[in-house]
């Protein structure tokens, strides 16, 4: 093949040039003395000392309302004086609370890489990349989805001979392992189809939805390859079962009959093998290595979720590949951005500041977000304020996807000063074993049995029995001693599919809630852990997420009590001519405007603002409450720990209500019956106090009721949706009757007992 061999040499001509060209770069900077050159820079956010001015007058007044409540406690035997204590001890939280989230606004940083400067350097000197994409349930996670993250990670604008991509199916599915099968020889025509015409997003799913105007012939030929190939996949995992011919073709003959998710032996298969010759791309350029991995399951062995399906990823990769750097990917989040490698890359190989980067955390963002974020999924203010925040004090978190780490801090090495990784491991000198013998060899380390009596998920890869296995082992690994950073090029790195009812949005804050909380009660709290090990800031900033949980009970508090107060009358608050009203509308106002700026500031609309509002409360009245109980229950050894994976499909109708920003609920959830007791309760309380308004005549009656009624209307008017849901609307997502029933009959036996 005379152009291969042109290419080859082109190639070899062009790294040797590249070599020259870096060992006069270096003769001069000796020679000069000239510095080093920085591939990434951190810029830290301006305007600061001004916040922190507004941050201490807020603080100022959170002091004054703890003063007001304690100096004008009702005296014994007076009315309200439980209900004064509660919410005092509901203030003490909040004021606490709001401390805490100061840690992340104090002195944020933004990273900004140099790509160039790092493409100005040898290709040859660039570290081999392993990518981990997990997946766990072939209806959750079609498989069709799961192949294009897999496509676009092994379309990286990166030398395919360095790069190594891992498909972990914890359902153990021949139905996922036929479209991995399909996507290797579909692969073939991608990639450079790709680098040809430098497409992105390199999703072909994602792609191909993003243009409808006709192109080239090429591209269309590629879009009907595309096209077939998923109609494929897709009608096999309709019908459960591969086509009969296949059953015989290496890789598929690991199935046998009687084989189900949670009762498998291990199963390895190389589908690409890098090393070979003969698998190349239509262009004939060497293929990214491709493997599926489905570690072994029996029902007596517990597996740890994602953090098993992780732990036997090192293991098996170890074999194989052994890169010094791991990406590490959810099956929905593909990448949208072709140079991440080398960006994640500017931090690592930096030559003064990257010895101590253990971990590098691009954002989860995500491409169903509608316009006004109904569910308040997208993470923005998260992705705009907490991790710059974090990143400010040395360590982002490790939010299980999006992250690229050094593979031997997964394997649980210390940091310390005289540590240089040997970047280019592997990538001279690979082994030259069979892929048979690597696949063997391979499933030999991922069976039930191999982590026992080891030191896996406890000290080395990610830790176990943790519902948030990311925070946590990104946590240990900072105690540990290495730094971690957080970068968002303007480009998004990843996308992935965010929640889209109710419901499950709920359930997934419910396991982040508990998973953090865990983690607070736990000894690996960071105020315990990260004594001395991580500064104070980050501390805080990790207990932002650990005392999520706890927000629920005073949160219910606040939105319960005084309303019914104000049904029997009892005033909670100062009168509004009172002094004393100032902190309290200082604090509201403050807090509630500046979070309304820097919602805007990320990206939210003002709508959007609004229903973040209501999901923080939602999500405080149940996911959180059940994050509560979840961790109790298992701290007293009554419950066990469980991952409900979120769904990444949904409905015809049901998406469509989520494209129109209808709210979903659909079923009754008890987590439903509370959303709307909670609604009716204040619904039936603002109308026993305006009844009283016109009653007692005018607003002066009133007067120490005000905050009450204003607090109370807020309630009713952030809860519309709910009332919608529970007497106007006739579709499928409304609330059925029995959630209607239950909390109708919960809201008016609270008010009659208080009226009593
Ligand atoms: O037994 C399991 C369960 C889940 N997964 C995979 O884990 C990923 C995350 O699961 P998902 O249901 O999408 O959860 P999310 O709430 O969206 O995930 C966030 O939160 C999790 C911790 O709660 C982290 O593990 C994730 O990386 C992070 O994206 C998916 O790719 C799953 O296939 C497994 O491999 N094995
Ligand atoms: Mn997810």
């Amino acid at each position: 093949m005379p152009s291969l061999w042109l290419e080859h040499s082109l190639y070899a001509n062009l790294s040797h040039e590249h070599k020259r060209a870096r060992e006069k770069r270096e003769e001069r900077r000796e020679k000069m003395g000239e510095s080093y050159e920085p591939l990434f820079e951190t810029k830290k956010v301006k305007g600061r000392l001004a916040y922190k001015l507004f941050a201490c007058s807020m603080l100022v007044g959170i002091c004054l309302i703890w003063l007001y409540r304690a100096t004008h406690v009702p005296g014994w035997g007076e009315q309200g004086r439980w209900a004064w204590m509660g919410i005092f001890a509901a203030e003490l939280w909040f004021g606490f609370y709001w401390i805490i989230t100061q840690s992340v606004r104090w002195s944020p940083v933004y990273r900004h890489t140099h790509t160039e400067k790092l493409s100005q350097r040898d290709e040859t000197e660039l570290p081999n990349v392993d990518i981990f994409v997990c997946t766990a349930d072939p209806i959750a996670e079609p498989p069709t989805l799961v192949i294009s993250t897999v496509l676009s990670a092994m379309a990286y604008n990166y030398p395919p001979e360095k790069l190594n991509v891992y498909l972990s199916d914890d359902a153990g599915s021949v139905l996922t392992f036929y479209a991995l099968w399909e996507a290797s020889h579909f692969a073939k025509h991608w990639i450079p189809f790709c680098k040809k015409y430098n497409v992105e997003p390199r999703s072909p799913a994602a792609y191909f939805s993003n243009l409808c105007n006709p192109h080239d012939a090429e591209w269309r030929f590629i879009k009907n390859l595309y096209e077939e190939m998923a109609d494929r996949i897709d009608s096999v995992v309709m019908l459960g079962k591969i086509p009969e011919e296949l059953s015989a073709n290496k890789g598929f003959m690991e199935w046998s009959s009687g084989m189900t998710s949670r009762n498998h032996p291990p199963i390895v298969q190389i589908l690409i093998d890098g090393r070979d010759q003969g698998s190349i791309g239509s262009d004939g350029n060497a293929l990214p290595t491709l493997v599926y991995m489905a570690r072994e399951k029996r029902p007596q062995h517990h597996h740890n979720f994602k953090a098993g399906a992780m732990n036997a990823l090192i293991r098996a990769s170890s074999e194989i590949s052994n890169s010094p750097v791991i990406l590490n990917l959810d099956c929905d989040m593909y990448s949208n951005n072709s140079e991440s490698i080398r960006d994640a890359l500017c931090f690592f190989l930096d030559e003064e500041k990257g010895h101590d980067i253990g971990f590098v955390q691009y954002p989860q963002l995500f491409h169903n977000i509608t316009k006004n974020d109904l569910y308040d999924n997208s993470l923005n203010v998260i992705t705009k304020v907490d991790h710059p925040g974090l990143d400010g004090w040395g360590g982002s978190i490790y939010i299980g996807t999006g992250c690229f780490h050094r593979r031997e801090i997964l394997c649980g090495r210390k940091y310390s000063k005289d540590y240089r990784e040997d970047w280019k491991r592997g990538v001279e000198g690979k082994t030259t074993r069979s892929a048979c013998v690597l696949e063997e060899r391979a499933k030999s380390l991922i069976t039930c049995t191999y982590e026992h009596n080891t030191q896996w998920g406890q000290e080395i890869g990610l830790k176990y029995d943790c519902a948030v296995e990311d925070v946590i082992t990104g946590l240990l690994i900072q105690c540990r001693g290495w730094k971690s950073v957080f970068t968002n090029p303007p480009r998004k790195a990843f996308l992935g599919v965010a929640p889209t009812t109710l419901a499950e949005s709920l359930v997934q804050y419910k396991r982040w809630s508990e998973g953090n909380f865990q983690i607070f009660l736990s000894k690996y709290c960071p105020f315990i852990l990260g004594r001395g090990k991580i500064k104070l800031g980050l501390r805080m900033g990790y207990c932002i997420y650990g005392l999520w949980a706890p927000n629920s009970l005073p949160t219910i508090y606040y939105l319960v009590i005084p309303s019914l107060c104000l049904l029997k009358g009892i005033s909670l608050f100062p009168k509004i001519t009172s002094p004393w009203l100032v902190p309290f509308a200082y604090v509201a106002i403050g807090k509630h405007v500046y979070g309304l700026v820097e919602s805007l500031q990320s990206g939210n609309t003002l709508a959007g603002w609004w229903n973040s509002q209501r999901m923080w409360i939602l999500r405080r009245t149940t996911s959180f409450l059940y994050g509560i109980i979840a961790t109790i229950l298992k701290l007293l050894g009554i419950s066990k720990m469980g991952f409900t994976i979120t769904a990444k499909v949904s409905d015809g109708d049901a998406s469509k209500r989520y494209e129109q920003e209808v709210m979903e609920f659909g079923s009754s959830s008890s987590m439903f019956v509370i959303i709307a007791a909670i609604a009716m309760l204040n619904f039936f309380c603002l109308v026993g106090g305006l009844r009283k308004l016109v009653i007692d005549g005018g607003i002066m009656g009133l007067e120490p009721l005000f905050i009450q009624i204003l607090l109370c209307g807020l309630v009713v008017a952030i809860h519309l949706p709910i009332y919608e849901a529970l007497f106007m609307r006739k579709d499928k997502g409304s609330l059925p009757p029995s959630v209607a029933f239950l909390s109708l009959g919960f809201a008016m036996l609270a008010s009659l007992l208080t009226i009593a």
